[in-house]
C-alpha cells in the first residue's frame, strides 16, 4: 500500500537540507561534456552517481560506449553509461527512467554573477551549472526514490537508471548501447520516463514531444594563417566574409528558413491543433519583460508557442577562429567556422535536412565565386519525438501533479531536444514521457542557470508520487 501524501512529503520536506547540499557537491564536478579536457570531471561524475544509486541498494552497471571522434581526428573514450536496477519483483511493472550528468559549458566571465560550478542559494532559488539541466532533475528522481525507501523499505514498482554523460552533444554512442542492450538490460521494462525537461510556467506542465536538432559547422579557410589587415587587408579574399555571407542566407529577417524545400516534411497543422495550446499557463507579455526582448516573432500564444514546439526553427550559435575579446585586434582571420542548429520536428529527417542544407549553402558560396575553401559538416543528428499523451503513463503523471501541486498539469511540447527520445521509443516499443521539473525560467545552457527550491523539492514529491500513481494503474 503506498505511503500516505502527508507522510512521504513530509519526510521530503524534512530532508530539503540533505537535498540541497547534494546538488551542491554535484554542481561542483565541471562535467561539461563539450570540453574533451573536462573529460575526467565527466567520469567522475558518472562514478559520484554511481555510489549513490549504489548506496540506495541498487545494482549498477558502467556501460562501455568506446570512444568519440574529436574534430582534429584525435579519439578519446567516452564516459561510461550507468545501467542500474533498484528492485526486480516479478508483479510490479518496470519503470526505466533516463537523464544526463553532463553539461553545457559555463564560466563566470560569460556574464554569471557568481562561479557557475559553486551552488549559491539566493531568493529561494538554486544557481549553478546543471542545477535544473540535468542534476537537479535526477537528483530529485533519486531522492524521491531514497524517501519511498526509506518510508516503506520497498519501491511501488522496479526502477530501472538509464544516466548518460554525453547528452548536451547528442548523445554519442548511446544508440548503439540501446541496440546492443535491447534483449538484456532494456528488455523488460514497461515505461520510460525522461527527466529533463522544463515547465512553461510555474504549472507543472508533463511533455508528450520534442523536436530534434541538426546542428551543422560551416568551415571557411582563406589563407595559412591570420594576416595583418594594414599589410593584407584588399589583397586576399576574406574567410570571415564568405561566412558571415552564408550565415546571413540562412533566414530571413523574420525567422523563416531560406533552405529550400526546409519546410516540405512538417506535418500539416492538423483539425483542433491549435486549441491545445489555448488553455496552456503561458503569459507573452510576462515572457517578453523577463528575456528583455522587445517584440517575439510572432503575436499570439497559440502561434508563439506552436514556433517553438511544433515549427522547426534555425539558430546561429557562434563562430569559432573569429576575434571575439574586448579591445580591437585588426587581423584577418584564416580560418573561421560557423555553427548554427535547425530544430526539425515531426516528420522531418535529420538526412534529408542534411542534404537540402548542404546543397543550398554550396549553391549560394559557388554564386560568390570565392576562391577559398568551404566545408560544411552536420555534426549531430537527433530526431524529434512526438507520442501519444493519453497512453497510461500520463494518466499517473496527470494524478501525481494534482497531488502534489493541487492543480491540473499543462500538456506541453518542449522546443528542445532529447536526442534519445526517438530511439529510445522506438528500439523498445515501450511508451515514453518527459516528465521533466524544471522551471521556465531556469536559464538553462545560459548565465546564471538556476532551479527553484519549489521545483527541486516539489519535483522529488512529484517523481515519488508518479511511482505511486504508476503502481496503482
Ligand atoms: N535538456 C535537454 C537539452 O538541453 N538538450 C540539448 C540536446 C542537444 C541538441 N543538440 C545538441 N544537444 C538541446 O540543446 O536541446
Ligand atoms: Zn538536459
Ligand atoms: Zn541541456
Amino acid at each position: 500500500s503506498p505511503v500516505p501524501n502527508d507522510q512521504i512529503f513530509q519526510y521530503i520536506d524534512g530532508h530539503q537540507k540533505e537535498y540541497i547540499q547534494r546538488l551542491k557537491d554535484w554542481v561542483a564536478i565541471q562535467s561539461d561534456s563539450s570540453d574533451p579536457r573536462k573529460r575526467q570531471d565527466v567520469n567522475k561524475m558518472m562514478e559520484v552517481t554511481k555510489d549513490f544509486i549504489l548506496q540506495l541498494g541498487g545494482t549498477v552497471e558502467m556501460a562501455d560506449i568506446g570512444e568519440q571522434r574529436l574534430a582534429n581526428g584525435e579519439t578519446i573514450p567516452l564516459p561510461p553509461v550507468i545501467l542500474a536496477e533498484i528492485g526486480n519483483a516479478e508483479n510490479k511493472p518496470t519503470v526505466c527512467f533516463y537523464g544526463h550528468m553532463d553539461v553545457q559549458p559555463a564560466k563566470q566571465e560569460d556574464g554569471w554573477s557568481t562561479d557557475p560550478y559553486t551552488l549559491v542559494e539566493k531568493d529561494g532559488n538554486l544557481y549553478g551549472r546543471g542545477a535544473s539541466d540535468d542534476k537537479g532533475q535526477v537528483l530529485a528522481l533519486l531522492h524521491a526514490l531514497e524517501s519511498l525507501i526509506n518510508m516503506n523499505q520497498d519501491l511501488p514498482v522496479n526502477v530501472k537508471l538509464f544516466i548518460e554523460g554525453m547528452e548536451e552533444t547528442g548523445s554519442d554512442g548511446l544508440e548503439m548501447l540501446i541496440e546492443n542492450k535491447k534483449d538484456t538490460f532494456f528488455s523488460n521494462i514497461d515505461y520510460i520516463v525522461v527527466t529533463d525537461t522544463p515547465w512553461l510556467s510555474k504549472k507543472p506542465g508533463i511533455t508528450y514531444g520534442a523536436r530534434g536538432n541538426c546542428y551543422f559547422s560551416i568551415e571557411v579557410q582563406s589563407s595559412k594563417v591570420d594576416l595583418h589587415s594594414g599589410g593584407f587587408g584588399g589583397m586576399v579574399y576574406e574567410a570571415m566574409g564568405d561566412l558571415i555571407y552564408l550565415l546571413n542566407s540562412l533566414t530571413d529577417a523574420n525567422g523563416r528558413i531560406l533552405v529550400p524545400g526546409i519546410y516540405e516534411a512538417v506535418a500539416p497543422l492538423s483539425e483542433n491543433e491549435e486549441d491545445l495550446y489555448k488553455d496552456i499557463e503561458f503569459d507573452v507579455d510576462e515572457q517578453r519583460a523577463n528575456l528583455g526582448v522587445k517584440k517575439f516573432l510572432h503575436e499570439s500564444k497559440a502561434d508563439l508557442l506552436m514556433h517553438r514546439c511544433r515549427y522547426p526553427s534555425l539558430s546561429i550559435h557562434g563562430i569559432e577562429g573569429a576575434f571575439s575579446g574586448t579591445g580591437t585586434k585588426t587581423v584577418i582571420p584564416s580560418k573561421v567556422i560557423g555553427k548554427f542548429s535547425i530544430r526539425q520536428v515531426p516528420n522531418m529527417e535529420p538526412s534529408v535536412v542534411e542534404k537540402q542544407v548542404k546543397d543550398y549553402l554550396e549553391s549560394k558560396f559557388s554564386e560568390r565565386k570565392s576562391p577559398n575553401e568551404m566545408k560544411i559538416t552536420m555534426i549531430i543528428g537527433a530526431k524529434p519525438w512526438l507520442t501519444n499523451m493519453t497512453e497510461p503513463q500520463y494518466h499517473a503523471a496527470r494524478r501525481a501533479v494534482t497531488r502534489v501541486f493541487n492543480i491540473e498539469a499543462d500538456m506541453i511540447r518542449a522546443g528542445g531536444t532529447i536526442p534519445i527520445a526517438k530511439t529510445l521509443e522506438d528500439y523498445l516499443g515501450k511508451s515514453l514521457m518527459l516528465l521533466g521539473i524544471g522551471g521556465p525560467d531556469d536559464a538553462t545552457h545560459g548565465q546564471n542557470e538556476k532551479i527553484s527550491k519549489y521545483n527541486y523539492i516539489g519535483g522529488t514529491k512529484l517523481y515519488a508520487a508518479y511511482l505511486q500513481e504508476l503502481a496503482s494503474l
